[in-house]
């Protein structure tokens, strides 16, 4: 049976002065252990959805639900899903407040107040775990963005929540930045957290989720694996959403030569382009 960490069910939310609500009644079920993208135009409410779970923002009508149990506002439980549930901005200027990469690492620790020592030790472990230890005492504004948006990923990572919601991380990253963020997701998964990451690039979405949400108009629009949630082509059309490039380039491959490639669909054209060289 698949659990869930977090559920959002028939979720609204307007923002002051708006016309348009920002979550039109979204419901919406993230499953533990996996690596999910969050897909959909501007503005049709990923980082207010975002914003819902882990209790900066309270739903106007409807629930989320952490672990099949309803977020209240108390403020002792509000604290723990904060901890259970790490959330990386789009922008890292929002998230860096310290002076230093290690004092920003220590801040979500020391308002745990937790004891010196186990914060030192946290902020090393997890400055080592990132690669970063030789800038622990390097000023957050000497870093470039695509190091600031490591150092927000760490940040977050230090807290050890059991999810971690991304709000389009790898824009404005070079491919090389891209890589090393994926190789550091994959870590991060393997240790045994959940992840959903909200992006435009949809062909990243295919060659790294393993379950997808898509999103419109401040509701859920798709749900399920990366194969048949891109194989709904009319909805995808419906929301200009071009399918993933593999997709395409398989789709124009002829049946007997498809069957000579074999095992499932490839995830990306590079892959694609090795199984061709390989025939
Ligand atoms: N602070 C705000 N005040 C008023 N309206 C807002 C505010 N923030 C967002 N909105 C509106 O709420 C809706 C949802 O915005 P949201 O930022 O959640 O979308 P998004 O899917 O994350 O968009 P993008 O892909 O561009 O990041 C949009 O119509 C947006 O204009």
């Amino acid at each position: 049976m698949t659990t869930h960490v977090l559920e959002f069910a028939d979720v609204h939310y307007t923002y002051p002065g708006a016309r348009q609500p920002a979550l039109n009644g979204v419901t919406l079920a993230v499953p533990a252990g996996r690596r999910c993208a969050l897909l959909g135009r501007n503005g049709c409410g990923k980082s207010t959805l975002f914003l819902h779970a882990n209790g900066i923002f309270r739903p106007q009508k409807g629930q989320v639900l952490w672990k099949g149990v309803p977020i209240s506002a108390r403020r002792a439980e509000l604290q723990a899903l904060k901890r259970n549930v790490g959330l990386v901005f789009q922008d890292p200027e929002q998230q860096l407040i310290a002076a230093t990469v290690a004092e920003d690492l220590s801040y979500g620790l020391c308002n745990l107040h937790l004891p010196e020592e186990e914060i030192k030790e946290k902020v090393r472990r997890t400055l080592e775990a990132f690669g970063m230890s030789e800038w622990a005492d390097t000023p957050v504004h000497h870093l470039s963005l695509g190091q600031k948006r490591r150092v927000a990923l760490a940040g977050v990572m230090v807290m050890e929540p059991e999810l971690l919601l991304l709000d389009e991380p790898t824009s404005y990253l070079d491919p090389w930045q891209t890589e090393a963020f994926v190789r550091e997701l994959e870590r991060i998964h393997a240790a045994g957290t959940t992840i959903v990451m909200a992006t435009h690039d949809l062909d990243f979405a295919f060659a790294w989720a393993d379950w997808v949400f898509v999103m419109d108009a401040g509701r859920l629009v798709l749900a399920g694996e990366p194969e048949r949630v891109f194989a709904r082509r009319d909805i995808l059309a419906d929301l200009r959403m071009k399918p993933p490039a593999v997709l395409e380039l398989w789709e124009a491959i002829p049946g007997h030569v498809k069957e000579r490639l074999g095992r499932g669909l490839p995830r990306t054209p590079g892959e694609l382009a090795e199984r061709l060289r390989s025939l």
